[in-house]
């Protein structure tokens, strides 16, 4: 039978018609997507059509809460000890975070020894809030409680679930039942905190799975909690509303945000904070948008480590804002650094491709993307130059290149890499930063072909060093090992605008004398090799002292730049018909041209 790609008829708004069949008879699926129901069915949100959160722009951070060390650590294979754990919390302190949530104290010796660790060793800045984890039982409140003995400023995050799901299987609790539990854990949390009078302690709370549970149950239960703990403007409530496992688009998510931003009591009186997983890969869009519906605090994980999919990726979230020209207020100024500590602590790598830190991501291959972004470096040069500032003061508009790589202490070399994907604006980019060669655009075709056919050959990339060693064995080392070479020149200006070429050259073998004459030294030259039987036209000639071949962005770690550097010579010839171009490299401009010439004399001659 006749199968069709895309047989279902959807209407013009793209929705199912109502007797649409739940899966196609002419290809039957092997897979039971029927089995699962949208999110939209199991959680029915009263807000509709007057959202507000689409025409919204991000102005300003919110505050950030890493929940490494405890969200992170209890989804580690080998959960970190005091001494990583110690390593995290400085870092995270280094980078400006101020409030940080340190563990699940009543979970296991090790997350209650750290916390106590933090009370008596003095580690905890000033400014600097931690927020230690509890589920609403008494007694892991009353350890929980015990472990932050000793410290000035604690939040206390108190959660249980409360999606329809976990009331039924995990805790065996209708709607009223579970919403007791909660009042008397946190009934017992405060009188806890109140024996500790000196101490500032906040309470936070989280619905866990707040995103699939009904949202009038989550207001009924945040806003018992509110008067329960008697929140006010100076002392708020954070209300953490997580999507423990990401099940909608996130629009599903803001609007849930949006109708409790709108709808809790006491508004003024509650921090709203959001929590999203990863689960369908989109964590990042969640909390984007729930700040837009009205989040204005954040948990998650440095590059996104957490239970499964992992919690939301704190630093994407800020260097997302950043590329929109927000402060996110913490310093990424050098994110390998903070990869290395996190990777060090977490025992897990971070990926290649992981936005902003992957070893990859300011990286073109290809040969369009690395011709955009070398015109758009050099560009970004010449606009500071203008401006007379810093090319890391000057804004930036450089194409596939969302910000400015230096700005997190990337280098420029990463940038660009050669292989058989790239094109003659990334070469000749690499030559022109790292070796002081400005090709001129009629060579960079020429090259670029002679690059591809390694890289084609080898499936390998080409570092910039190999890079021109390919350049310096293809054009500059011809003049010497070819079979026509120069074992002695001279020139000599004879009258103004008359010169004369006198020289001793080898040509399969036999070496003669010649002389020219022209009206320059290299027309002199061909003048000379005309009299060897030697045809030379001179199509295209520059040259260019390396140290004025400046990198397009200032930063560039080129070899043979600076006062004092060599020239480099190019000359496209025609050589008894055949065209070839060569290049000469000297302390001297007139001896790198003679070489260029003879280059392509060479090169014109194997061909
Ligand atoms: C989404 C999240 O990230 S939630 C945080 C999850 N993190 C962790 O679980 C890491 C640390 N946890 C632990 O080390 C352990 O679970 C402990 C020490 C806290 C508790 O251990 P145990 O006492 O052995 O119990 P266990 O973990 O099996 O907990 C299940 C019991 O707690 C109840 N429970 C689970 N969550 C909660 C909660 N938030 N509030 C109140 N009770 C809860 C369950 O209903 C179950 O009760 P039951 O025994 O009457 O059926
Ligand atoms: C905030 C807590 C309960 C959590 O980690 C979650 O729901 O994912
Ligand atoms: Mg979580």
């Amino acid at each position: 039978m006749e199968t069709t790609a895309f047989p279902t008829v959807r209407t013009p708004s793209g929705d199912l018609p109502a007797d649409a069949p739940d899966w196609n008879p002419q290809r039957p699926s092997a897979m039971p997507h029927h089995r699962y129901q949208p999110a939209h069915t199991r959680v029915a949100l009263p807000l509709t059509d007057d959202r507000t959160w689409p025409s919204r722009r991000l102005h300003q951070a919110p505050l950030w809460v890493p929940v490494d060390l405890r969200d992170g650590n209890q989804a580690l294979a080998e959960p970190m000890d005091t001494e990583r754990k110690r390593r995290m919390f400085d870092l995270m302190t280094t980078m400006g975070y101020k409030e940080i949530e340190v563990g699940y104290p009543s979970a296991s010796r090790t997350d209650f020894d750290f916390v106590r660790h933090l009370a008596y060793s003095g580690a905890v800045p000033d400014d600097v809030t931690v927020s230690v984890f509890t589920a609403a039982r008494r007694d892991l409140i009353d350890r929980t409680v015990a472990s932050v003995e000793g410290l000035d400023r604690v939040v206390v995050h108190l959660y249980t679930a409360t999606a329809p799901t976990w009331r039924d299987v995990v805790l065996g609790r209708s709607r009223t039942e579970l919403h007791t539990l909660i009042l008397d854990a946190a009934t017992h949390l405060m009188r806890r905190a109140e024996e500790r009078p000196g101490a500032d302690i906040r309470f936070e709370f989280s619905p866990e799975v707040f995103n699939l549970t009904e949202p009038d149950f989550v207001l009924e239960v945040c806003d018992s909690l509110t008067e329960l703990w008697d929140a006010s403007p100076d002392r708020p409530v954070i209300h953490n509303l997580p999507a423990t496992v990401e099940i909608a688009t996130p629009n599903v998510y803001a609007d849930q945000i949006e109708y409790m931003d709108r709808h809790l009591a006491r508004r003024e009186s509650v921090i709203l904070s959001v929590h999203p997983h990863n689960d369908r890969g989109t964590g990042v869009a969640c909390a984007e948008l729930a700040v837009l519906a009205g989040a204005q605090r954040v948990e998650g994980c440095l590059f996104g480590n957490g239970e499964r999919t992992g919690n939301v990726d704190l630093v994407t979230l800020a260097l997302n804002l950043y590329a929109q020209g927000v402060n996110p207020m913490i310093d990424f100024s050098d994110i390998d650094v903070v990869r290395e500590v996190v990777e060090y602590c977490n025992r897990l790598p971070v990926h290649p491709r992981h936005p902003y830190v992957g070893d990859l991501v300011h990286t073109a291959f290809s040969g369009t993307h690395q011709d955009a972004i070398a015109k758009g470096l050099a560009r970004h040069a010449r606009t500071a130059a203008e401006l007379g500032v810093p090319a890391g003061r000057a804004p930036w508009a450089v194409p596939y290149l969302p910000i400015d790589p230096a700005d997190i202490g990337r280098t420029y070399e990463e940038v660009i890499r050669i292989n058989s994907q790239s094109g003659k604006g990334g070469m000749a980019h690499l030559l022109r930063t790292h070796h002081g060669l400005d090709l001129p655009q009629g060579m960079r075709p020429d090259f670029s072909r002679t690059v591809q056919q390694v890289t084609d050959a080898t499936g390998q990339e080409l570092t910039h060093k190999e890079l021109w060693e390919l350049f310096r064995s293809t054009y500059t080392a011809p003049a010497q090992d070819g079979p026509r070479t120069l074992e002695s020149w001279a020139t000599e200006e004879t009258d103004p605008g008359e010169h004369t070429f006198t020289c001793t050259l080898r040509a399969d073998g036999e070496a003669r004398s010649c002389v020219g004459y022209g009206n320059g030294p290299l027309s002199a030259l061909t003048d000379a090799l005309r009299t060897a039987g030697i045809s030379v036209d001179i199509l295209d000639f520059s040259e260019h002292s390396t140290a004025t071949a400046t990198t397009a962005t200032g930063t560039g770690t080129g070899t043979g730049t600076g006062p004092g550097s060599p020239a480099v010579a190019y000359a496209e010839c025609r050589v008894d018909g055949t065209t070839r171009w060569g290049a000469g490299r000297d302390t001297s401009v007139l001896t790198a041209s003679v070489h260029a010439v003879m280059a392509a004399v060479n090169r014109a001659g194997r061909a």
